[in-house]
């Protein structure tokens, strides 16, 4: 897998730091042992973990945003993905893994551990509650998201995380024209403007996504984001 990973990387454009690539290769080994017994991912193939999890993830990095020093937050991370392979492909990075299933959490943590990665903030909570906490809310730079909600829900979860000037990365497919076009309201209701959406190629798997790039550019107001059964029972 670590072959892969390194001639995937460099596809990408990208210089990772030295051993990122082995620390992504034994990430990857242990989400496959773990998966054994833990409802982890649904891809078990190593080549594919390095194209779809880990090079998939990394694609973040050749958008042209400097996450260097940035505080980021995974909203609904799973395994880790993307939020873990940006850290270890830019360790400078202030990461917060968010997920609503402490299991998962749990796991994450001893990955952090086992890899050495320091400071990784491992936060089991609900993405709706915790936007409303003081430090996160209006807190970061940047929010990231993949395979969570549509993105009208996803707006709504992670707006309300960043900064005014932040910015909120959603992985989609390539199929999101429709998806982007119903979103445009409820972004513009909380304090976003979509930028230009970014197609990339997976290298190896030649499979196209695409991130969904949107601003914030004024606050989010009070009362968002609504508690879970409301933003899917009424998507703004
Ligand atoms: C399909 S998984 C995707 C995981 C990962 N982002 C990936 O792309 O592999 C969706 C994850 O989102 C989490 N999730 C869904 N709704 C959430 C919420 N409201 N707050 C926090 N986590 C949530 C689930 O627990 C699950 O781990």
């Amino acid at each position: 897998m670590q072959a892969r990973i390194a001639s995937g990387l460099t596809a990408l454009g990208l210089t990772p730091p030295d051993g990122a690539a082995a620390r992504l290769a034994e990430y990857g080994r242990l989400l496959l042992e773990q998966n054994q017994v833990m409802n982890l991912t649904a891809i078990t193939e190593p080549d594919q973990v390095a194209d779809l999890h880990f090079l998939d993830s990394a694609a973040l990095l050749t958008l042209g945003e400097d996450l260097r020093g940035k505080r980021l937050i995974d909203v609904g991370t799973g395994a880790g993905f993307p939020g873990l392979p940006l850290r270890i492909l830019e360790p400078s990075l202030q990461l917060t893994l968010l997920d609503s299933l402490g299991k998962r959490v749990n796991w994450l943590a001893s990955v952090c551990d086992t890899l050495g990665l320091e400071g990784v903030e491992c936060l089991h909570a609900r993405a709706e509650e915790q936007a409303l906490v003081d430090g996160y809310r209006d807190g970061f730079d940047y929010a990231v998201s993949r395979a969570v909600a549509s993105l009208e829900l996803l707006c709504e979860l992670c707006l309300p995380y960043l900064k005014v000037g932040g910015r909120f990365l959603a992985m989609k497919g390539v199929d999101s024209g429709e998806e982007i076009n119903h979103a445009a309201r409820c972004i513009s209701i909380l304090g976003g403007r979509l930028l230009p959406s970014v197609d990339y190629v997976i290298p190896g798997a030649n499979v196209r996504h695409r991130v969904v790039l949107v601003e914030k550019c004024a606050p989010t107001p009070k009362g968002y984001p609504r508690r879970w059964a409301k933003i899917q029972k009424a998507p703004l």
